[in-house]
C-alpha cells in the first residue's frame, strides 16, 4: 500500500496556503507536518481526509497491486475535536464508532481493549463529558483502535496529553506502523517517532515543499 500526494494546492478564501505539496508514504512510514499557526496544516489534513477540496493536485491510496483504495474507507481522521458525544458513556461513544466505521473486512480491538490500550481501564461506564481534557483525547485516540484502518490522519493528536500519555500515544503509532500502517500527523510537539518524514509548511503562502527524510 502507498499514500501518494501530488502537487497539492490548498486555499482558504482568497489565500493560497500551500502549493506543490507532494509526498509518498509506504507501509510503516509516518509523515509529520509542521509549521506556524495558520500555515495550513489542518487545511492540508482535511484535504487528505477528503473533507475539503484541493485547489489542484491529488491524494490517493493504492494497495500493493496498485489498485485504488477509497480514502474514506481506509483512513481514520482525528481532528482538533474529539468527535464524541459528551452525554453518552465512553463505551457508547466507542460502540457507535465501531459500528459506524466497520467495513466488511475491518477488524479492530474490542471497545474494552481499546480503552485499556489508552490506559483508561475503568472509565467505560462514565459519560464522556466527565473525563478530563487529556482523558477525552485518549478516548478519541481509542477510536482509531476499535476499527483497523491502515492510514491515520491526525491533527494535533497529543494536544492536552501529559508526557506519559504522549509516550503512550507514540507507542500506539509505532505499533500501527509496525503492523503495516501509515500515519500522517500535524503537530507542534515532537511525537517521539524515529525515523519520520517531515513536511514543513512555511506559512508564507507561496513556498513549494518536499517531504524529506529526517530523524526527529
Ligand atoms: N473555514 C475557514 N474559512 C476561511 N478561512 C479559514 C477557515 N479555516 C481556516 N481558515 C484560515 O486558513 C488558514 C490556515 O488555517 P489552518 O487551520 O489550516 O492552519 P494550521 O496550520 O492548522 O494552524 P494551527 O497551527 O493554528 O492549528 C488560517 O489563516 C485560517 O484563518
Amino acid at each position: 500500500m502507498q499514500a501518494i500526494a501530488t502537487n497539492l494546492k490548498g486555499r482558504r478564501g482568497d489565500s493560497v496556503l500551500f502549493d506543490n505539496v507532494g509526498f509518498t508514504l509506504a507501509r510503516g512510514e509516518a509523515l509529520i507536518v509542521t509549521g506556524p499557526n495558520g500555515a495550513g496544516k489542518s487545511t492540508l489534513l482535511r484535504i487528505l481526509a477528503g473533507l475539503l477540496r484541493a485547489d489542484s493536485g491529488s491524494f490517493s491510496l493504492c494497495d500493493d497491486a496498485g489498485a485504488d483504495m477509497a480514502v474514506a474507507e481506509h483512513a481514520h481522521y482525528l481532528g482538533h475535536r474529539n468527535a464524541m458525544k459528551r452525554e453518552l458513556r465512553v463505551s457508547e461513544n466507542l460502540d457507535f464508532w465501531k459500528s459506524f466505521q466497520r467495513g466488511d473486512s475491518s477488524t479492530g480491538l474490542s471497545v474494552d481493549a481499546a480503552i485499556e490500550a489508552v490506559g483508561l481501564t475503568g472509565v467505560a461506564h462514565l459519560p464522556f463529558g466527565y473525563l478530563s481534557a487529556g482523558q477525552q483525547r485518549r478516548i478519541a485516540l481509542a477510536r482509531l483502535l476499535v476499527v483497523w484502518r491502515p492510514v491515520w490522519i491526525l491533527d494535533e493528536p497529543t494536544a492536552a496529553l501529559d508526557k506519559q500519555s504522549a509516550g503512550l500515544f507514540a507507542d500506539l503509532v509505532r505499533e500501527h506502523l509496525s503492523g503495516g500502517g501509515i500515519a500522517i500527523a500535524a503537530t507542534h510537539q515532537p511525537l517521539g517517532l524515529d525515523p519520520v518524514k517531515t513536511l514543513e509548511l512555511s506559512g508564507d503562502h507561496r513556498a513549494a515543499f518536499d517531504a524529506v527524510e529526517a530523524w526527529s
